[in-house]
């Protein structure tokens, strides 16, 4: 129609000017007519419906841009309605050159019309459709959930703002790619992720169902994602992608994951703590949870208790801390370590520490209570308390001080410790240990061995003194002990026992074992110790020293006539004497009974200088002892010689036995020569010396060895008949050939090797009478066995006797002991008790060597006797000596007045014999009827001429 271009201008009603809506030129629709034109023909056609301009439509709208744009010539302008009706539109056509003929224009007005009404809507579409496009497109770019489109294959064809910034990509570098390279974890099975696609894409995957997925960002981070997914179809309901919309749900995950774990671990803590954990709630009271620690504490299980309340089950043994507890919740909403005692549920106590606090629960307040069972810690407690106590009371009653010291500092002490050192507590505690000690030497020394001990041992032992608070001063064995061994520092406990009374016991017991209590001189003990010394200082000085063996000549008569008081008095005041002649170093000791012995030193290099000075001072102490000495008050004084024996030593050439061997000899020879005087020893005394030595050597080896033998010799009666033997001991010594008892048994008693002898004796002498038991020869014969005084003073003798018999079986009563006056004069009481012991056995008793002694009347009348010997120096003279005669019947009558057997011995000759026969004497042992002969020689005696009554006593012959 010549109307080109044209425009579609939308006229809205009351709305200035019109908004165009469409242009199209040269056949084309053309969009860059956004703006309201300044048509100023819209007016006309808003008001007449119409408007024509033919020509020169640029010289009536000079400098109208769009006229201008357009090169408009003429105007056609039209209302007309669109298709919304409603709306009503003015189409324009603008013809660029003038119209010629407009009426054709005017013909085809509905054309126009219709056709600007088809553009017009067509227009109206685009715009609506572009604005719902922009309106989803910015639905999408602001919505906070991540939206993604993929098309069929999984590339992507949307994704939004939110999508981009959590991938970490632009827009346009994630539109076409594939997603499930770009997107998807490299660990994850991207066919299952495929797999859920083609299920949205099938629809089996409803919008409404959630799947988690993850994704992988730009810088590799991955995420979790919530997706909800659908389907996207086109015009024709064809599936053409997916649609998924996403939240990022990693952090609420993880929070999720968090909050789970903590519960979990709640959870866990409540069941398996080992405390008591309990819920319940504050309005009622009632125990809404409780775990296993309950259960344990109470006895009571979890279901037995949930719903209950705790009065129901009687769970608190004092109300009154439940009400504590109840007003501190009250008041501060908690309650901590409140000690608590429960009833278990089979009845016991329980100690509990309780702390309780107020917490909501699903909108409730409860009480939160968690309690400690501590029955077995008091109890623990309560036991140690009870040995702190014990412990204490020990350590008060101890009889020992007791203490703690840290850093040399009393820190504990107990009772015992006051009480001996005389100090308060309070004196001492936190006063340094110094205290106690005599001096800072003392002190120290302690200090030092105690801590090297306790270093080396772990304890400590030092035997110490300590100054009492008045002064005196305490012997003490302190023993200590660490704390800490690994830290000294920590102090030490002691003990400190006083040991002053022992000390004080042991000094005595020394005095008593080193110093003769009469007289308070050195014994024997102590002058060999001395004695000791003495040759090492000689030995050093190369000075002689002497030794003074000296007895007092009449002691023996003063004391048995004067009696043992007087004879301590005279040996008390000779060991005063004697030790005021010598000099000071000298030593003055007793031996024992009236024996003295005196250490001289310091005599000089010269030995006859030596012997001199020696002499000198023996004739000065023996000129002392010879004073008189005033023993009694009433008697008048009484004088007492002395005999001196003297040896000289120097160095130890000469053993301390051999020196007071020669000193006794030398004596000896002092005495020989008549007593009061002083000799010394001479070499030509040495020989005697060392054959006594010798002698003794081999005796202590002699019954070991076997060399002892005991031979026996009979006794005979007038008949002739035996009717018993005296065992008499022989030495076989090597060398020696037979030795005889006289030369050895003296040495024996000396010695005390008389004691294992004649044990020996006494075991070989009952074994015989056994074996002669055994022949009608032999068997009523009686053994004399002679006892000497040191054995049968042994305490036990009789029990000696009585297990010898027992041993071999023997008879007692064909046992007879030979005793010498030596024997029975000592401890007259004893000895006949002793006797009577052995009579009860059945043993005999005959008095050896009988005339030799005192042969009291008296004493023989108290003792169990059953035989007299006469000793043989009254029988060797007999026939010829008037005044042996005269004893032998004097002792014969005597005899027979006591009722007691007598045997003559030392018969020689028969003059002898017959002598004793006509006097009443019918028993006998001599050589003359037969020597002492080994038992072999017995065995073979053809004849011993037995008979029934040769046993027999005395009494019935
Ligand atoms: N404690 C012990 N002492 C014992 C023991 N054995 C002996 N002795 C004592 O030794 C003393 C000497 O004994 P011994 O040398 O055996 O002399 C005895 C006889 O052999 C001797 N005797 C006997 N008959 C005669 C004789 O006719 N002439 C003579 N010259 N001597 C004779 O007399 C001794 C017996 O004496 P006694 O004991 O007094 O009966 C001896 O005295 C015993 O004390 C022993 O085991 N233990």
């Amino acid at each position: 129609m010549g109307l080109d271009p044209v425009l579609v201008a939308r006229l809205i009603l009351d709305q200035q000017p019109v908004a165009t809506l469409a242009v199209w030129q040269d056949g084309q629709s053309i969009s860059i007519w956004s703006d309201d034109p300044a048509f100023p023909l819209c007016a006309q056609v808003l008001s007449t419906g119409y408007c024509a301009i033919e020509s020169e439509l640029d010289f009536t709208y000079l400098r109208d841009e769009y006229l201008e744009w357009f090169t408009a010539k003429g105007d056609v302008g039209e209302l007309s309605l669109d298709s919304a009706v409603e709306t009503r539109a003015i189409r324009a056509g603008i013809p660029r050159a003038p119209l010629i003929d407009i009426g054709p224009i005017r013909v085809n007005r509905g054309i126009l019309a219709t056709r600007a009404g088809a553009e017009f809507g067509q227009c109206e579409a685009m715009a609506r459709l572009r604005q719902e496009h922009d309106t989803v497109r910015n639905i999408l770019q602001t919505v906070e959930a991540i939206i993604v489109a993929l098309d069929l294959d999984g590339r992507i064809t949307l994704v939004n703002r939110k999508g981009c910034q959590l991938l970490g990509y632009q827009e346009a570098e994630l539109i076409g790619r594939d997603w499930f390279s770009t997107c998807l974890p490299h660990d994850i099975d991207v066919a299952e992720i495929r797999a859920i696609h083609r299920k949205i894409l099938n629809g089996d995957l409803q919008g409404s169902e959630c799947v988690d997925n993850p994704v992988r960002t730009r810088s590799g981070a991955e995420r979790l994602i919530a997706w909800h997914n659908n389907s996207i179809r086109d015009a024709e309901g064809r599936v053409i992608g997916s649609l998924s919309a996403g939240e990022d749900i990693t952090e609420r995950r993880r929070a999720e994951r968090k909050l789970a774990d903590s519960e979990t671990r709640y959870r866990l803590a409540f069941q398996t703590s080992p405390d008591s954990i309990n819920i319940n709630r504050l309005a009622d009271g009632r125990y809404l949870d409780v775990n296993g620690g309950f259960e344990r504490l109470t006895g009571w299980s979890r279901d037995e208790v949930i719903g209950k309340r705790s009065r129901d089950i009687g769970i608190w043994r004092d109300l009154g801390v439940r009400r504590q507890l109840v007003n501190a919740l009250a008041r501060d909403g908690y309650c901590e370590n409140l000690e608590a005692r429960f009833v278990r549920k089979n009845g016991e106590i329980a100690t509990a520490l309780m702390s309780a606090h107020l917490i909501i629960l699903e909108g409730e307040t409860c009480i939160l209570s968690i309690t400690r069972d501590i029955t077995d810690k008091k109890r623990a407690e309560e036991a140690l308390r009870d040995s702190e106590a014990r412990a204490n009371s020990i350590l008060r009653a101890a009889p020992v001080g007791i203490g703690v010291v840290v850093r040399r500092l009393f820190m504990e002490v107990n009772d015992t410790l006051l009480r001996m050192t005389g100090y308060r507590q309070d004196e001492l505690i936190g006063q340094s240990a110094r205290l106690l000690y005599p001096s800072d030497a003392e002190f120290e020394l302690v200090g030092h061995e105690k801590y090297d001990q306790i270093r080396a041992q772990g304890i400590g032992t030092v035997e110490t003194r300590w100054r009492c608070k008045d002064g005196s001063l305490l012997n003490i064995i302190l023993s200590s002990s660490p704390i800490d061994p690994d830290d000294l520092d920590k102090g030490v406990t002691f003990t400190a026992q006083d040991i002053t009374a022992r000390k004080a016991h042991e000094e005595q017991i020394r005095n008593l074992a080193y110093f003769d209590p009469l007289t308070g001189l050195p014994n024997r003990r102590l002058l060999v110790d001395r004695l000791e010394h003495a040759l090492i200082a000689s030995h050093r000085s190369r000075q002689y020293g002497a030794l003074m063996m000296l007895d007092l000549d009449q002691f023996k008569a003063i004391n048995d006539t004067l009696g043992h008081d007087v004879g301590d008095r005279l040996l008390v005041e000779a060991a005063r004497r004697m030790t005021t002649n010598v000099r000071e170093g000298d030593t003055v000791s007793r031996l024992g009974g009236d024996e003295y012995v005196v250490i001289l030193e310091g005599l000089g290099t010269d030995e006859q200088a030596a012997a001199n000075a020696t002499e000198m001072t023996a004739e000065k102490v023996r000129f002392a002892l010879s004073a008189p000495y005033a023993l009694t008050c009433a008697e008048p004084a009484h004088y007492c010689t002395s005999s001196i024996g003297l040896t000289l030593f120097r160095g130890y050439d000469t053993s301390i036995e051999v020196l007071l061997k020669q000193a006794d000899v030398a004596l000896y020879q002092a005495k020989d020569a008549g007593r009061n005087a002083a000799r010394f020893f001479n070499p030509a005394m040495q020989k005697t010396i060392e054959s006594r030595l010798a002698l003794e050597t081999a005796l202590r080896q002699a019954l070991f060895k076997g060399e002892l033998e005991l031979f026996y010799q009979p006794q005979i009666d007038q008949n002739g008949r035996c009717f018993g033997a005296e065992a008499l001991l022989r030495w076989r010594r090597p060398g020696h050939g037979l030795v005889a008892p006289l030369e050895f048994i003296p040495l024996a008693e000396e010695t005390g090797l008389i004691l294992p002898i004649g044990q020996w004796v006494m075991d070989t002498a009952c074994a015989q009478i056994k074996a002669w038991e055994a022949s009608e020869r032999t068997r009523f014969l009686r053994m004399a066995v002679n006892v000497s005084a040191r054995q049968f003073h042994q305490p036990d003798f009789v029990a000696q006797v009585q297990a010898s018999l027992e041993r071999y079986g023997a008879n007692p009563q064909r046992l007879k002991l030979e005793l010498t006056e030596s024997v029975v004069l000592e401890n007259a009481e004893q000895v006949v008790s002793r006797m009577n012991q052995l009579k009860a056995l059945g043993v005999g008793f005959s008095m050896d060597d009988f005339g030799t002694g005192y042969s009291s009347l008296s004493y023989l009348k108290r003792l169990p006797l059953d035989q007299l010997k006469i000793d043989k120096s009254f029988i060797r003279d007999i026939a010829t000596d008037p005044s042996d005669a005269a004893i032998v019947r004097a002792i014969l009558a005597m005899s027979q007045s006591l009722g007691l057997e007598v045997v003559a011995e030392g018969i020689e000759s028969e003059a002898q014999r017959r002598f004793l026969c006509e006097n009443g004497c019918h028993r006998f042992q001599g050589y003359l009827l037969g020597r002492p002969k080994p038992i072999e020689e017995w065995e073979t005696q053809p004849d011993l001429g037995a008979d029934a009554d040769r046993a027999t006593s005395p009494a019935s012959e």
